[in-house]
């Protein structure tokens, strides 16, 4: 029996021993109080029998090697499954790409976090893990999302750590939303979460939070909760703000956020994000730079192909610089300060 497998509450365990699939699904009960959906492995769904109003992902392990995230949800599920607390929202966890989690990598072939909006299946298709996998976490956001009547709140927290240090330790992207206002609740909780920074991005992406902000209407959102470390050598205290607050969601308790007030967070504006497009690409400054650092108008951050990348404002503030992706990925998204967002 499946369900025997969860006996020691450990979801990660179960998942991890079975990266691939874990045969059909299954369900059981948690006392009269909730129903519990294991669909695939590394993914689970928290039915309470009366639910609140919101639906709520948690995604983790999009990327490998972020381990802490993935402790933290698995804490989390851990507490549901021994009842120590009771779901009251309908809550889905996603332990994204259990293959490079066992490998203690980022990635097993490709960025996962480039493949949604149907991009795993753009040319050459579902040709390695990470494209079929994004392909399922698609249809089980669409599955949990659609399973449940309209009109509820919809909130998708995808929860990373990042591979450098940062002025800011933890920051969210609040994906690209045209025609709709940034949520004032939503940056307070992430700031309640001890995520005070926030950056505004400015097109559409392949993102997982993109994902479901566009195409669900969901507050989605891509978490950086710290720098990157090991499975199991993570400090987990330096997480207790979030996991209190995802815990204080999911169980529906007040969340006593404070009125959203600009000069509580710190507000970024994505003003440019430079692809890579050749394969000589490279940066001038040290590779230790962290997160945030700013540079001033006419610095040349980068080269590549005899051209020089300059700083194009006044100052721009560089967040996730990688030289070493596929040539047209992401090597850096460029910031500026966020000037009388539309909050509300
Ligand atoms: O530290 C880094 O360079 C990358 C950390 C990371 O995985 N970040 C996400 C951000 C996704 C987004 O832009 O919403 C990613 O690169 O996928
Ligand atoms: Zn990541």
């Amino acid at each position: 029996m499946l369900q025997a497998l969860l006996d020691s509450k450990d979801f990660l365990a179960l998942t991890l021993a079975n990266p691939e699939t874990l045969g059909d699904e299954f369900s059981f009960t948690l006392g009269e109080h909730t129903r519990v959906e294991v669909w695939d492995t590394g993914v689970i769904v928290f039915e309470p029998v009366q639910a609140q109003g919101k639906d709520v992902i948690l995604s983790c392990g999009v990327h490998g090697n972020e381990t802490a995230p993935i402790e933290l949800c698995n804490t989390l599920i851990k507490q549901l499954l021994q009842q120590k607390i009771i779901a009251k929202q309908r809550t889905l966890f996603l332990i994204g790409n259990p293959l490079a989690i066992n490998n203690g990598t980022r990635i097993i072939d490709e960025n996962m976090n480039r493949l949604f909006s149907g991009e795993h299946s753009s040319p050459p298709g579902l040709v390695n893990p990470e494209r079929v996998r994004a392909k399922k976490l698609e249809a089980y956001v669409d599955r949990f999302f659609k399973g449940a009547a309209a009109g509820r709140q919809r909130i998708h927290y995808d929860l990373h750590t990042a591979m450098r240090a940062s002025k800011h330790e933890k920051f969210a992207i609040y994906p690209y939303r045209p025609g709709r206002a940034y949520s004032a609740e939503q940056i307070m909780f992430l700031a309640a979460s001890g995520v005070d920074t926030v950056l505004f991005h400015h097109e559409p992406t392949t993102t997982f939070s993109y994902f479901s902000s566009e195409q669900y209407g969901a507050d989605a959102f891509t978490i950086e909760l710290g720098k990157v470390y090991p499975m199991g050598q993570n400090d987990m205290t330096r997480f207790i703000a979030a996991q209190e607050m995802f815990m204080r969601l999911i169980t529906d308790k007040p969340l006593a956020l404070e009125p959203f007030s600009a000069d509580k967070v710190n507000l970024y504006q994505v003003c440019r994000v430079i692809n890579k497009h050749f394969d000589d690409f490279e940066f001038t400054f040290a590779t230790d730079v962290e997160n945030f650092r700013s540079f001033p108008k006419g610095f040349v951050l980068a080269r590549e192909g005899g051209q020089e990348i300059k700083v194009e404002q006044e100052f721009e503030a560089i967040v996730f610089p990688n030289a070493k992706v596929p040539i047209g990925n992401r090597t850096v998204i460029c910031l500026i300060p966020s000037v009388a967002p539309d909050v509300r």
